[in-house]
């Protein structure tokens, strides 16, 4: 398995590439709406790493569902392992792994949950399968076997009038939205030979003034 990189018309990041306010807004919007323009896979999942009590990383697949200034935004469950993380160690990593483009966008920064009328907003826009889906799954436990869980799931549904429905499932109190603020944005977009092209802007703690730099691939 070797693939070299440097064809798929990206080319032409540099520190100059970064513009606006926050500088990496512009760019990770549009590189993120080439990803939708190009129907890559699920365009806005990005892995998104904590770390435990001992501080030990740990890695899964969300979301991102806002975007703007503040930072980037993911929804779970508060009591699941990344919630129990994230209340210790309220810290994370976010990569957006745009293979399909021959590019990828880290995040790193503090960690906050949003306003709650933020998350209830979201959680009305949810189909209701989804609605009911967060209800019947007490997430990162165990659980028996399969059969328990779909016993749960019509548990669920049942005391909402059923999965078609009309009654409103209630947003639980576990579940809501985490932004990820950042302090360290990386763009990364493929080049040929390795020599691919890093640009990496930081925040200054004190006068939150952005710096880019190129880094070396
Ligand atoms: C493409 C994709 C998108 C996912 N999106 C979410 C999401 O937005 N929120 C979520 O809680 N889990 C999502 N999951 C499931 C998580 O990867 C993970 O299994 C779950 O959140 C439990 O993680 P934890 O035990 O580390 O807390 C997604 C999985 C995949 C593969
Ligand atoms: C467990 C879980 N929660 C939340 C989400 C976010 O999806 P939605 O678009 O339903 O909010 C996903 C997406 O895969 C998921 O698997």
């Amino acid at each position: 398995m070797r693939v070299g990189y440097g064809s798929a018309g990206g080319g032409g990041l540099g520190p100059e590439s970064l513009t606006g306010e926050p500088v990496w807004l512009d760019l990770f919007e549009r590189w993120l709406a080439e990803g939708v323009a190009r129907a890559i896979p699920e365009p806005n999942a990005m892995v998104v790493a904590t770390v435990d009590a001992a501080g030990v990383p740990a890695t899964r697949t969300v979301l991102c569902k806002a975007v703007d200034d503040r930072g980037i935004v993911f929804y779970t469950n508060h009591d699941s392992d990344k919630g129990r993380h994230l209340a210790t160690q309220p810290v994370a990593s976010a990569t957006f792994p745009w293979i399909a483009m021959e590019r990828q966008v880290h995040f790193r920064g503090p960690v906050v949950q949003i306003e709650r009328a933020e998350t209830q907003a979201y959680w009305a826009s949810r189909p209701r399968g989804s609605q009911l889906g967060a209800l019947a799954s007490t997430q990162s436990h165990p659980i028996a076997s399969r059969a328990d869980l779909e016993a749960q799931a019509r548990a669920v549904a049942d005391r909402f009038g059923g999965v078609d429905g009309d009654e409103p499932v209630p947003l639980p109190d576990n579940w809501g939205g985490y932004r990820i603020q950042p302090t360290t944005v990386e763009f990364w977009q493929g080049g040929a030979d390795r020599l691919h092209d890093r640009v990496r802007v930081v925040r200054d703690p004190d006068t939150g003034v952005w710096d880019a730099r190129r880094l070396q691939p």
